[in-house]
């Protein structure tokens, strides 16, 4: 016990030595230092003052909404009005899933359609085939551009449920395969529908996922080098809003590539009213990036709603209409009416 207390007295001895007791006169410097006299009169009130920002190093930091938790900002977040009505127009807003989808139908009967309408439903009802696959990173082997079809693609994190979106667009079938696992589509995958004649371009997620991470930066320089898109649809999983490798991305692309449109997915699994949280929330995000459409369609691939909005939006992006020969009216003068009438045929013109 004794050699132990002779230690800890050495120990100790040093210690002070070294925070500047000398023989007695008690120097607090480096010690204590709440015990020292304060400074000014604002230290000695506890007041601390925002340190003066000079030119290197000493920048205050800029704290932005996205510090905040995502359950913060959902209970900060005003919701848009046309965002709650998509919700309750779509999904169970007012009344439940029945009545909105009852009253969809009683709206459809009395509303004449219009050739978008038109031309959205022949989208929805033709056949679209896979026609070419190819990986991201290998511009050689992607297939070259028709004039003649539009192309639109889609991208978003993996397992979102892009290649889902994409098999219920129009008639694929089963086309574009599907997994619970993330990172399932591997290459880019052309698919084309030649009634309406377009192409849509089914292609891999990115994320922080070990096998979605390489395809990030692929997707990004694929969609630089692809000038013959007309779209780029970005999806977003409506449990979970804008994430963080989908800012990264986004804020990487900045504005190169076509017009972007948001896409909220799997709107089925979010109850309606944290759903209008959540989408006025992405809404308010889209705020911070570049061409991107100020708008966001919701859908589910599961309950099959939204899809009518989506298939609208890529007949008018396409400019799918202006192909469409409208009938011409009577008297009207046309170059491309034909010269002799056939039976039954009014020209209007003779
Ligand atoms: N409930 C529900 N599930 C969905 C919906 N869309 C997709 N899923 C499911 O989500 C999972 C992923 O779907 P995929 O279409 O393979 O997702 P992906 O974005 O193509 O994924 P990667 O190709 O891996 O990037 C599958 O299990 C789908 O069944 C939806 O609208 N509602
Ligand atoms: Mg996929």
């Amino acid at each position: 016990c004794e050699v132990l207390d002779q230690a800890f007295a050495g120990c100790y001895r040093s210690r002070l030595r070294n925070a500047g007791v000398v023989g007695g006169a008690v120097s607090l410097r480096g010690v204590a230092p709440w015990l020292r006299e304060p400074r000014s009169l604002d230290e000695a009130r506890g007041v601390k003052r925002p340190k003066e920002a000079s030119g290197k190093g000493n920048r205050p930091l800029e704290y932005s909404p996205l510090h905040q938790s995502f359950k913060e900002r959902l209970r900060n977040i005003a919701p848009y009005p046309d965002v709650i009505r998509q919700v309750e127009e779509n999904f169970n807003g007012k009344g439940g899933y029945h009545r909105a989808n009852h009253a969809a139908k009683f709206k459809q009967k009395k509303v004449e359609p219009t050739a978008l309408d038109r031309i959205a439903d022949t989208l929805a009802s033709s056949r679209t085939r896979l026609f070419a696959k190819a990986p991201l990173q290998h511009s050689r082997k992607w297939p070259k551009a028709d004039p003649a079809y539009a192309e639109v693609a889609v991208i978003g994190r993996s397992n979102v449920g892009k290649s889902s979106l994409l098999n219920k667009i129009s008639q694929f079938g089963t086309v574009a395969r599907v997994s619970s696992m993330p990172g399932q589509t591997k290459e880019a995958a052309w698919y084309r529908n030649k009634k309406v004649k377009v192409d849509f371009i089914d292609m891999p997620g990115y994320g922080h996922s070990a096998r979605a991470r390489v395809f990030g930066p692929e997707a990004l320089s694929f969609v630089r080098n692809r000038t013959s898109l007309r779209g780029l649809y970005v999806l977003i999983d409506a449990r979970h809003g804008f994430k963080w490798s989908d800012h990264e991305w986004l804020s990487e692309l900045g504005s190169a590539g076509p017009m972007k449109q948001v896409v909220l997915t799997k709107c089925d699994l979010v109850p309606d009213k944290k759903l209008i949280e959540v989408a006025s929330l992405v809404r308010s995000d889209l705020e911070s990036y570049k061409r991107v459409e100020r708008k966001v369609i919701l859908c589910s691939s599961a309950w099959l709603t939204g899809f009518r909005d989506l298939r609208k939006d890529i007949c008018e992006r396409c400019k799918l209409l202006k192909g469409t020969t409208a009938a011409p009216k009577p008297g009207a003068r046309r170059d491309d009416l034909p010269l002799r009438a056939t039976k039954g045929q009014d020209l209007g013109i003779l």
